[in-house]
């Protein structure tokens, strides 16, 4: 089908730009989709293989939505997905569709996206936008959903679940189209959701799978499973793949996998790439570490390494200098692949198992196979893909085959039923008013995905839940159930309600906290994700007991919490070295950390600590104040006398430190003393913040 055809659906301005894209002729499953209702206004499940194009798909029915005066919400799993599809929809403005995005703090309404007509977020905000009642949710007449199979995922799955269920309350005329990777059940969402399904295994370009071991590939091929030479050694299978022009991403289980991997194979690489010491230079901007300065070494070569350790704007260089087939081979770890969009010709898997927590090497889910393999093959520039597993002999390479090439990927099941996310959800059930007696909120559930699943009734745990909410005072029942203050508060605060209480107790007993006795607070909620301990990690438990009547809780050293209570002592040591500006290299290493994890850590604790001002606010406790300090030198990672200087744009930690020991301390300090400032930061810095902040 030419998209000339599509003119009077998405009208031909749209159809222009279409072309101007290079998109002149549908996909077949976007023709599919075009043939099976795409336009005509019914919900739609499409589920086809990784970059199939169903971004288009959503696309054309979205423009279409718009220009009959609709509002769209495009919800994804990432905020980095968010930020790559917000700049892909950005090009609609060209014919007057305007674009937003909403990635902010979970409290805002953000109601300048009321212009918007189309909206992209995460479920996560996109819950907490109809938590906090954000007017313009309720003009949303359509609701994209994509990589909707994550609904399986433990962590995130049960959001999307429940924001359906919400979205169609609000408004039950709302049409959903569902985008997901091929799933074996994928017509159960489609009947979950009252949706055409539109499948198929279709791809731009053909993918070859195989086995790869010493000396032998076994590949998948029309006419069943071969053998074929190869090299030693995955080195030799990499080489090859350079010396014919293409690309190679690899997928092993750990970090210090990965790292190791790229740093050996940047000998071979260097052969095949140009120098790249300014992209080495690049990753040194922001932290000169030891896992960037492992990274730079690597980068200078034209390999590289890439997970949730670095920084995100390395993670964005690495991405940008690999389409622009710089860097020509990534060595990742699986977060990758359920990430941006970052095709290669050869995928490798040499991490088919994983270390689980009581239960040791297990393998990864076929799905998860299939997600890495599906990145193989470069539109534009490779006429094939290649995924290939590592095993170590012929028969461990057999067994693979079997298990991976030609398994079926697991079914998708609902997340929802576990307590934490039914306790999560039923607060914000309760407090947006949506139901208020039992057999309501049951019913609210009875349109989850979770219901469709599984039949039996979740009346005694919704029950328990309430009495739970309501022994803490969230939640108030006499005939209807109906959210307190500080109920609703926490609901639109977007914190697990059992964090909630810890902070409401801390408010409620204490009107004099400690700065460490604070952190620790924070860290002995479940929305915190802790540090874990190294075997070598014994001075944790001598610093606890030197803050031992400090802190609000520690446990007998019987206790069976005692090693989880390290745990969180840990975190909130850690934190508490970053807001008394210990080098952030000092406290990698001190931790065993690398700087995207205390990023992490950071950024969750200033959530949690904007969550514990406002509730200590609501208490009318003081300690607000405090705690509202503690939140902004978290921030920066500074001491309470630097905040002012760090404010300023272009003023980190390091540079507030310099100035404030020459004596600049404030904005005014520093247009007096300019010249002191160019000295000790450089001139062009000073112009900048001057610039910037000029009254
Ligand atoms: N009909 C088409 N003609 C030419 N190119 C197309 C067409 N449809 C999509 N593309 C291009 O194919 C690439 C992959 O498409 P897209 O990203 O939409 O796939 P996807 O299925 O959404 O991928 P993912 O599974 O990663 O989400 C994009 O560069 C897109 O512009």
């Amino acid at each position: 089908m030419q998209v000339d055809e599509l003119k009077e659906h998405i009208s031909s301005y749209a159809v222009e730009l279409l072309k101007e894209r290079g998109i002149s002729k549908l996909y077949p499953p976007q023709e599919e989709a075009v043939r099976r209702g795409l336009f005509s206004g019914r919900n739609m499940v499409i589920a086809i293989p990784t970059a199939s194009g169903k971004t288009l798909i959503a696309e054309l029915a979205m423009i279409h939505e718009v220009i009959r005066g609709g509002k769209c919400l495009y919800t994804v799993p990432l905020k980095a997905l968010a930020s790559e599809k917000y700049r892909e929809f950005r090009k609609w403005s060209d014919i007057g569709v305007e674009v937003g995005i909403s990635t902010g703090d979970y409290d805002s309404r953000d109601e300048w996206l009321g212009n918007a007509d189309i909206i992209v977020t995460t479920s996560e905000k996109a819950d907490s936008l109809v938590r906090n009642q954000a007017g313009w949710i309720r003009n949303i007449s359509m609701l994209v959903i994509d990589e909707a199979h994550l609904i399986d995922s433990a962590k995130r799955g049960a959001v999307i679940e429940v924001l359906v269920a919400k979205l169609r309350k609000i408004n039950p005329s709302l049409r959903i189209l569902a985008l997901s990777a091929t799933i074996p059940n994928a017509d159960e969402i489609a009947e979950w959701l009252n949706a055409e399904l539109v499948e198929s295994e279709w791809r731009p370009i053909p993918l070859y799978e195989g086995v790869f071991y010493p000396g032998k590939i076994l590949k998948l091929n029309e006419g069943g499973v071969i053998e074929v030479k190869a090299g030693r050694n995955v080195e030799s299978v990499v080489k090859e793949t350079l010396e014919e022009g293409g690309q190679v991403l690899i997928f092993e289980s750990t970090r210090r996998n990965a790292e190791s991997l790229a740093e050996k194979l940047s000998s071979v690489v260097r052969d095949y790439a140009e120098d790249c010491s300014d992209l080495a230079e690049e990753v040194l901007i922001e932290n000169e570490g030891e896992m960037s300065q492992r990274l730079a070494r690597c980068v200078r070569y034209g390999s590289a390494f890439h997970h949730a350790g670095l920084l995100n704007y390395q993670r964005e260089l690495i991405e940008r200098a690999f389409r622009e087939r710089r860097v020509k081979v990534i060595c990742a770890t699986p977060t990758l692949a359920a990430g941006v969009n970052l095709p290669a010709r050869r995928v490798i898997v040499k991490g088919i198992r994983r270390y689980e927590s009581g239960m040791g090497s297990v393998f990864i889910k076929v799905s998860e196979y299939k997600q890495m393999a599906g990145r193989a093959g470069r539109p534009g520039l490779d006429s094939y893909g290649e995924a290939l597993i590592v095993a170590k002999t012929r028969n461990e390479a057999v067994e693979m085959m079997e298990r991976f090439v030609l398994g079926e990927p697991e079914k998708v099941t609902s997340k929802l039923g576990s307590e934490n996310h039914l306790r999560f959800h039923t607060l914000s059930v309760i407090a947006e008013g949506i139901a208020n007696t039992l057999e309501g909120i049951e019913d609210f559930f009875s349109s989850t995905f979770f219901a469709y699943q599984n039949e039996f009734t979740m009346r005694w745990e919704i029950q328990r839940i309430v009495l739970q909410l309501e022994k803490w005072g969230f939640v108030r029942s006499d005939g209807t159930i109906v959210a307190t203050e500080i109920g609703d508060l926490i609901s639109r605060l977007y914190i697990d309600p059992l964090t909630g209480y810890i902070f409401k107790e801390a408010a409620r007993r204490f009107d004099n906290l400690t700065e460490m006795a604070l952190l620790h607070l924070i860290c002995r909620t479940p929305d915190m994700e802790l540090l874990y301990l190294r075997k070598s990690d014994e001075w944790v438990e001598e610093e606890a007991y030197a803050f031992r009547d400090e802190l609000t809780y520690f446990p007998s050293y019987y206790s069976s919490e005692y090693d989880w209570f390290l745990r969180e002592f840990k975190t909130a040591l850690c934190l508490h070295d970053w807001v008394n500006e210990r080098d952030e290299d000092v406290i990698c290493s001190k931790y065993g950390i690398a700087p995207g994890d205390l990023r992490r850590v950071v950024e969750t604790a200033e959530w949690l600590f904007h969550a514990l001002e406002r509730i200590m606010e609501h208490h009318g406790n003081g300690l607000s104040v405090e705690v509202g300090r503690l939140g902004e030198r978290i921030r920066h990672g500074v001491r309470e006398e630097l905040v002012e200087l760090v404010k300023l744009k272009w003023i980190g930690r390091k540079r507030a430190r310099k100035l404030y020991n020459a004596g600049i301390k404030s904005l005014d300090d520093l247009v007096e003393k300019r010249s002191v400032a160019e000295r000790l930061i450089g001139k062009r810095i000073v112009e900048r913040v001057l610039a910037e902040h000029r009254r």
